[in-house]
């Protein structure tokens, strides 16, 4: 027998609310419940920059903890939450506990996988306070840790309780990871929206007037995929266009002591994807050279002259979107549509990494 298991639209919807500058929507879920104690997470900067802000408009009886972890990917692993689950415990977190998880995409998928396990599963809250959690990893319900070097290995599907965003989080947040989030918000539009892809890359100068009036297009598109496949059995899978790559990457970087923002990576990982898009037949030259063209002018030019090909393909091999031993890429078709399970020639993979290692460097920042 076979089950199917779909989220209801309104529900996602509902799940997301951008705040007031009283919080009030977070006090009125706050006050109609019945919580034991709440912790909230946050990382060092999250402490510093957004705790008080929030604490200053909190308004609750509820007794809280502050949980602080260092920040940054390196963190995002067994150990980390191994603590948190026993600080948990040895504060004698109920079954009726809350987690807030204040911070960016490391926080809501650190504190979202502690939640889902802590006694078979406590509720929490994501409050994103960076660019790309906002857009993408506060919502969906993906949480999760990074194993050795592979990313989001271990983790589960569990949706927040809610998602309340805040975008005056971002006046503090350094432009580099203004930039990472807006790649997410540039893979939105490539594998759905045409038309916020062409809104994005009007934006000449990154900054947060010239976002902030985007990122609900973005929120609504990853809430539309995510609530026809929540389990990513099919349409999810091009939430991670940019991502085979862009993951291999990021992973051997991390690997090496030398992070890079996750966001940076799917901008590389989309470059080459989408070359290799071309390569395979799906897109035409002429949308593919938009797309690429337009990502340089936000990025950095990654120098991965000295990634050897195998470790690559060993990272690639292990990416959770495999089948049967074979590499599944999700591919643009045109700007705005996405394939998925797309299986592709180790030749023409190659090719892609290569066509991105011999791009020169036409940053503009
Ligand atoms: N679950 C998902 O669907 C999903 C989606 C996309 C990305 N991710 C994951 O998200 C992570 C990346 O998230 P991220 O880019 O938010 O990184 P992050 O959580 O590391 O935050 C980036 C940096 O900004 C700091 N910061 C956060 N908010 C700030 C603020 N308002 N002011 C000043 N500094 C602030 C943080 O302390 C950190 O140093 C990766 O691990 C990635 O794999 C998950
Ligand atoms: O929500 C999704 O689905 C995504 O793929 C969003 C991605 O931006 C995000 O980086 C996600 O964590 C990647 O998922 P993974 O399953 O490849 O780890
Ligand atoms: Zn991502």
């Amino acid at each position: 027998m076979q089950y199917t298991f779909t989220i209801n639209l309104i529900e996602i919807l509902e799940m997301t609310t951008i705040v007031d500058d009283n919080f009030s929507q977070l006090n009125d879920f706050l006050h109609g419940k019945t919580f034991s104690k709440i912790f909230i997470l946050v990382d060092e900067n999250t402490h510093e920059y957004c705790l008080p802000i929030l604490l200053g408009n909190l308004e609750t009886d509820l007794s809280f903890e502050i949980l602080e972890i260092e920040a940054g990917e390196e963190m995002k692993n067994i150990q980390t939450a191994n603590q948190l689950w026993e600080i948990l415990t040895e504060m004698q977190a109920d079954r009726k506990a809350l987690i807030i998880n204040l911070g960016g995409g490391v926080i809501t998928d650190m504190g979202g996988f502690v939640a889902s396990t802590y006694k078979r599963g406590i509720q929490f809250i994501n409050i994103p306070t960076t660019l790309l959690s906002m857009c993408d990893a506060s919502i969906g319900g993906k949480t999760g840790i990074d194993l050795m070097h592979y990313k989001n290995m271990v983790g589960t599907f569990t949706l927040p309780e809610k998602i309340f965003v805040y975008p005056k989080f971002l006046e503090t947040l350094p432009f580099k990871e203004l930039r990472s989030g807006f790649a997410e918000m540039l893979k939105h539009g490539l594998i759905a929206d045409k038309s916020h892809w062409e809104n994005l890359t009007a934006i000449q100068k990154l900054d947060i007037e010239g976002i902030i009036p985007h990122i609900k297009t973005s929120m609504n598109i990853k809430q539309n995929v995510v609530e026809k496949d929540f389990h990513e059995k099919n349409i999810r899978k091009t939430l991670n266009f940019g991502h085979t790559i862009g993951h291999a990457i990021e992973s051997l970087c991390l690997e090496q002591g030398n992070p890079i923002l996750h966001g940076e990576a799917v901008a590389m990982g989309m470059i080459s994807e989408t070359h290799l898009a071309v390569l395979e037949g799906l897109i035409s030259q002429e949308d593919a050279q938009t797309i690429i063209e337009n990502i340089q002018r936000y990025y950095p030019y990654l120098d991965i002259s000295d990634f050897n090909d195998e470790d690559i393909f060993g990272l690639l091999f292990n990416d959770k979107k495999n089948t049967d031993s074979k590499i599944n890429f999700s591919l643009l078709s045109g700007i705005g549509e996405c394939t998925f399970d797309y299986q592709c020639s180790r030749k023409n993979i190659l090719e892609s990494l290569n066509f991105y290692r011999k791009l020169n460097d036409f940053n503009l920042n």
